[in-house]
């Protein structure tokens, strides 16, 4: 089993055009493959605007056309592609909604955003995602041939239980496909992929939409790849571009021996707190 693996994060302009998105994917895809990335990740909301007025208009089934799109796409590429994340309509009801492709481009995964993004920050940022979206309820992970991945999208980030629970089922690295803004993004969007990284020591990827100044949700950008040390390995600004990483198993493993936390959780202790409704 290979131990390093180069993933490519595609920090895509997304327009309000879906199938300029769907081409222009294609083209980004194409290059990471050709630089030898073996896992590629695209933003949340790569084919609609980030913004409840529009997840209905974008809206698409599972499977529909854009998850045949990206399995073309992984097929063509013989990647592993996680298409950061869609509109999706089901029962009437409308998800946030990831879904992966192998190399033969069949679906492997498909995880719904569990924590939906709804903030009020006086005079800076109100955004309810419950107004029109319902949560995912299930834990979605997957394997390759070189590590087990974990998914997230954007807001889950803040909630340190998913990616511990990642982690405790055998993942050594979990993507966020995610589209922080320009308020919280400065201060919190690097420092939470650096605590779920360091708390659990595993790899963290996240991939951001570029920012287009003008859209109605002004996105934070700076795609990155976090080490299990909890180091940024790699990371960019807030232009269309693909980030790269090469992620190393046995660094995983060096750090979880050096500094064996995760093996020293007292879950015999925890575990009474967390399942009581009480503090
Ligand atoms: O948590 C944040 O500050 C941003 C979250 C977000 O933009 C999202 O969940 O889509």
């Amino acid at each position: 089993m290979a131990r390093v693996f180069r993933v490519g994060l595609i920090q895509l302009m997304v327009s309000t055009n879906k199938n300029d998105n769907l081409h222009r994917i294609h083209k980004f895809v194409r290059e990471a493959a050709q630089q030898g990335a073996k896992l590629i990740s695209l933003p949340e909301c790569f084919n609609s605007p980030y913004g409840t007025k529009f997840f209905k208009a974008y809206s698409e089934t599972v499977p529909g056309t854009t998850t045949q799109v990206l399995s073309d796409i992984a097929k063509e590429n013989k990647v592993y592609l996680v298409g950061g994340s869609i509109p999706e309509v089901a029962d009437g009801k409308l998800f946030n909604t990831c879904t992966v492709f192998d190399p033969e481009g069949s679906m492997i995964a498909k995880y719904r955003k569990m924590h939906l993004f709804d903030i009020d920050v006086p005079g800076k940022i109100t955004f309810r995602e419950s107004d029109v979206l319902s949560p995912g309820n299930e834990f979605a992970t997957f394997d390759t041939p070189y590590c087990k991945v974990g998914l997230g999208i954007c807001y889950d980030v803040r909630f340190p239980e998913l990616a511990q629970a990642y982690c405790k089922r055998g993942c050594q690295l979990v993507i966020y496909p995610g589209a922080f803004n320009t308020t919280t993004g400065p201060v919190h969007w690097e420092l939470l992929q650096r605590s779920r990284a360091l708390d659990n020591q595993i790899y963290v990827a996240t991939c951001s939409p570029a920012r287009d100044k003008t859209a109605d949700y002004i996105t934070w950008g700076h795609s990155t790849v976090v080490d299990p040390w909890g180091r940024v390995m790699s990371t960019c600004d807030e232009k269309e571009q693909i980030v790269y990483a090469d992620i190393d198993l046995n660094y995983l493993d060096e750090v979880r021996s050096q500094i064996p936390v995760t093996a020293q959780k007292r879950y015999d202790i925890y575990d009474g707190v967390f399942k009581s409704s009480n503090n």
